[in-house]
């Protein structure tokens, strides 16, 4: 990946490139990765969308494929100069048992890891997750803070343990040796909640307001912070970070990076009425119209029913404990690392990624896509 006059071509390869942020990773790599030359999209499910794309400048090379497979994993690395690991089993809400959030999560980690290593791919970006640090099971605050903040991280449910877990994997990796001799460089960007076009639980709960008659109701304090970061500049900073892998290795390398950009620090239902609010909905309430006790009633009742209901149908609600203590601690972040580190700003503006999601929401909130 030497920065030859002839400018080599790069081969890059996207897992998970057809989900929410994936697509926005493929996106943003045609638009502005100049030195791309190969785009491969590894996912186990491939989007119609990717046909599109076959016919530009770049070859993009769909491939469907499973991380948990040692040796589909393997025969999509080979040969790529970069690696952006961003497919990952989603799940807060009890759909997918945690030995398969373990096995997708973990083991695909690994097997993304191997493969760099076997086919000697010495450049890694791994989409972790704020939740590798919080908000921990004892609602303890994270306020602004940054990548050195303390904060005691104690995790319990799959989906947390199963990113820290891989994070690890992946930083400790860092400068283990590749096929040919060199180094493999690895970092971990850790986005906040995501929001943008495609993101499923805002247009579910737009939906859910068209259902109550354009409204929502509040159940969370407007005081309580949740970090919040447009797609579009996850995106840019998984790209940019990619990019500039090689040239600052030894900065780099090993290091973690929060995603940031000029989202407001908002409560997550006053965040979500940014896009809502001009989409028709109001949010009910200037404060929780249910007491927090029933709510943490509720989402233990939900977690009773999705066990006694497992044997019949697949009961897996919003609420639930662990999505309530989420939704109820502030964590939130202020940082500038990835800025010194890697030179990144924001792509989008606030205002920019606003009128992006609320077009989204208005353009398929309603239907079926
Ligand atoms: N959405 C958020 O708010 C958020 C926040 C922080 C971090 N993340 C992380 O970002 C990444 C992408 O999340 P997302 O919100 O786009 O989720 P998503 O579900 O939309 O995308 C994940 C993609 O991974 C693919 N995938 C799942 N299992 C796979 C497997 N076994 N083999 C190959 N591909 C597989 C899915 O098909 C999907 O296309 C994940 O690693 C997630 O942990 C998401
Ligand atoms: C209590 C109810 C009224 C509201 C429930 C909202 C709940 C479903 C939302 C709130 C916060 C959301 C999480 C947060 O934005 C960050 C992440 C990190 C990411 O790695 C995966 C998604 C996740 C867990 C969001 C899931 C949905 C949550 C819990």
């Amino acid at each position: 990946m030497a920065d030859s006059a002839q400018a080599q071509k790069l081969v890059y390869l996207v897992t998970g490139g057809c989900g929410f942020l994936g697509e926005h990773v493929v996106r943003m790599l045609l638009q502005r990765e100049p030195r791309l030359g190969e785009l491969r999209v590894f996912d186990l499910h491939l989007g119609p969308w990717l046909e599109e794309l076959k016919t530009g400048p770049v070859r993009v090379t769909a491939i469907q494929g499973d991380v948990t497979q040692a040796h589909e994993v393997a025969a999509a690395v080979a040969g790529a100069h970069v690696v952006i690991h961003t497919a990952g089993l989603v799940d807060v809400f009890g759909r997918a048992s945690p030995k398969t959030i373990h096995e997708v999560n973990v083991q695909g980690t690994r097997n993304v890891i191997e493969a760099c290593v076997q086919t000697g791919t010495r450049f890694l970006v791994y989409t972790s997750s704020m939740e590798v640090v919080g908000p921990n099971t004892k609602g303890h605050p994270f306020y602004r803070g940054n990548e050195d903040t303390p904060y005691e991280a104690v995790h319990r449910h799959p989906y947390p343990c199963s990113k820290a877990l891989a994070e690890w994997l992946v930083l400790e990796a860092n400068g283990r040796k590749v096929c040919g001799g060199l180094p493999l460089v690895t970092c971990a960007l850790r986005p906040t909640g995501i929001y943008g076009e495609g993101h499923q639980i805002m247009r579910d709960f737009y939906r859910q307001g068209l259902r109550l008659g354009g409204r929502l109701f509040r159940a969370i304090p407007a005081s309580v912070e949740h970090g919040r970061v447009y797609v579009g500049n996850v995106a840019w900073m998984h790209v940019l970070a990619a990019r500039e892998l090689e040239r600052r290795a030894a900065l780099m390398g090993g290091q973690v990076y929060f995603c940031y950009d000029g989202s407001p620090y908002k409560s997550y239902e006053d965040f979500n009425m940014e896009f809502l609010g001009p989409c028709g909905l109001r949010l009910v309430g200037a404060r929780p119209l249910v007491p927090y006790w029933l709510l943490v009633f509720l989402a233990a009742l939900n977690v009773l029913l999705q066990w006694l209901l497992r044997p019949l149908l697949l009961y897996a609600p919003l609420l639930n404990p662990y999505t309530l203590a989420v939704a109820n601690t502030t964590f939130t972040v202020s940082t500038d690392k990835a800025q010194r580190h890697f030179g990144y700003e924001p792509l989008f503006s606030w205002e920019d990624s606003r009128t992006r999601t609320i077009l989204w929401v208005q353009a398929t909130g309603g239907s079926a896509q």
